[in-house]
């Protein structure tokens, strides 16, 4: 490739190319197209110093397919997929499950006291979700069980979210406008929600305050601030983008958690087999751990449950037959036909069952009713078997896949770990185990559980 660095932009003393950019703002991508016919495809660019304008501007199509497929990983777009970002929940989760989870489950377990265990993973995961959104814990999780105004908000959210997809828009428009029924419920859940947010943002400023001029008192430059999702957005106000960015990252982060968290010991209260396997799993890292002693518990770090391959089939299987957002849906922009042979007209609707794909015969075989994890591991049973998104989109796919799947795989791994290797757990008998009519796929009724501490 030929290069010309004649036609580089001028590097001035202190505000270095930036003026060069700026002269052709207007004529922006004829001007990029020059320099980079100029200098063989890529130049690097950069503003003045303070600024932290860097830039590597390609056209180069082996660079194009290195950054969005063979090293993809390395070149993030989202703050969930930030490094120091995902060690930051990481390390959230695991301390609230020692901190919190553990404790209150062994007193649980001391008063052989049954709770609803779909409840209290609520709680946990809407702490969570906060915590990592603005760096404050709202404390839902704890043994006085505070009022839960905001997650009832969420889940009033979801729910008239699952009737305007079944019902005409007209319909539910002319109820917006006359506020009744669901969408005055909705109206209320989003006051509520609103003013939630802003106590958590009035709490984060006061919390960042404190410790700045504690940092100051000890002397240590030491920054602290800057790993909750909030410090991405420095240029926040009270608006409805604001509002509507937060909601949406609340949303997914806490109710599909904590709802597959539910369906996974709902099944595992009925395979005892699968929960031995999984504490095989986890044994060798707990014996090298060697924690003991009567109350001892035993809480697993995230990397030493990475790559635990069998525990992440249990995830799986269970996303499967019970995957927490259990239809999709898209609207058609242009007549089209499917693979199937079916025509789609502009303006309709299509809904994609993910629950029913998770049970399709056809899909899944015989045994796709069946709560199987074997089903995601290769014959060497130490390795995960290749199933095409298409076939398995609890996490979705293409351009709207989820954005925190392994912030969530790591979550869960977390929790079922921490809670299997120290407790027994056991449903109660007699309860009508349904789904909610709901965007989520929650539990109607809850799931109410004992647990037992386990002796080691
Ligand atoms: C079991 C756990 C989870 C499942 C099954 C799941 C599933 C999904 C699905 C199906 C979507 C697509 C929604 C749509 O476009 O219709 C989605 C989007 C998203 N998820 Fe997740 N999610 C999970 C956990 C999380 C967590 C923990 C986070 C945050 C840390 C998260 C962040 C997001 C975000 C930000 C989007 C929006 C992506 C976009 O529109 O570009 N998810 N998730």
């Amino acid at each position: 490739r030929s290069k010309n660095t004649s036609v580089l932009p001028t590097n001035w003393p202190i505000l270095h190319m930036f003026p060069s950019f700026m002269v052709n703002v207007y004529n922006l991508h004829d001007y990029l197209t020059l320099v980079l016919a100029g200098l063989g495809h890529n130049f690097r660019a950069h503003g003045p110093p303070g600024t932290g304008m860097r830039f590597f501007v390609t056209c180069d199509p082996a660079n194009v397919r290195h950054i969005f497929t063979t090293n993809y990983t390395n070149f993030p777009k989202s703050v969930l997929s930030n490094p120091r970002m995902i060690a930051s929940t990481e390390a959230c989760c695991r301390n609230k499950v020692e901190n919190i989870l553990l404790p209150l489950l062994a007193y649980m377990a001391s008063t052989g006291t049954p709770f609803d265990v779909q409840e209290l993973m609520s709680r946990f995961m809407f702490d969570l979700a906060t915590m990592s959104l603005f760096g404050v814990d709202p404390g839902l999780l704890s043994l006085d069980k505070p009022p839960m105004d905001a997650v009832v908000a969420l889940n009033a959210v979801m729910e008239v979210g699952f009737f305007q997809h079944t019902m005409p828009t007209s319909c539910w428009k002319l109820m917006r406008w006359l506020n009744i029924g669901r969408e005055r419920k909705l109206c209320t859940a989003h006051k509520v929600l609103q003013r939630f947010l802003v106590e958590m943002m009035e709490r984060r400023k006061m919390e960042m305050m404190e410790r700045k001029i504690n940092t100051c008192h000890v002397g240590s430059d030491d920054e602290q601030d800057g790993v909750d999702i909030m410090s991405s957005y420095p240029d926040y106000v009270h608006d409805d983008l604001s509002y509507a960015k937060n909601i949406g990252y609340m949303l997914p982060a806490r109710d599909t958690i904590g709802t597959t968290l539910t369906w996974i010991f709902y099944n595992l209260a009925q395979n005892a087999n699968i929960v031995s396997i999984i504490r095989s799993e986890l044994s060798p890292i707990a014996s090298c751990k060697g924690a003991s002693g009567v109350d001892a518990m035993m809480i697993f770090e995230p990397n030493e449950i990475k790559s635990l391959v069998y525990l992440r089939a249990v995830l799986y299987e269970t996303l499967r037959l019970y995957p927490p957002t259990p239809f999709e849906r898209k609207t058609v922009s242009a007549d089209d036909i499917m693979p199937s042979g079916h025509e789609v007209h502009t303006s309709d609707t299509i809904l994609i069952s993910l629950y029913s794909l998770g049970r399709m015969e056809g899909v899944w075989g015989n045994d796709c009713l069946e709560y199987n994890p074997d089903r995601w591991l290769l014959e060497d049973g130490n390795n995960l078997r290749y199933v095409p998104s298409h076939k398995f989109l609890a996490f979705n796919l293409g351009p709207r896949i989820c954005l925190g799947k392994e912030i969530a795989v790591m979550h869960m791994k977390t929790i079922i770990a921490s809670v299997l290797w120290n407790f027994d757990v056991e449903v109660m008998e007699g309860q009508s185990i349904q789904p909610k009519p709901s965007c989520i796929l929650e539990m109607k009724n809850g799931l109410i559980v004992k647990l037992k501490k386990r002796e080691m």
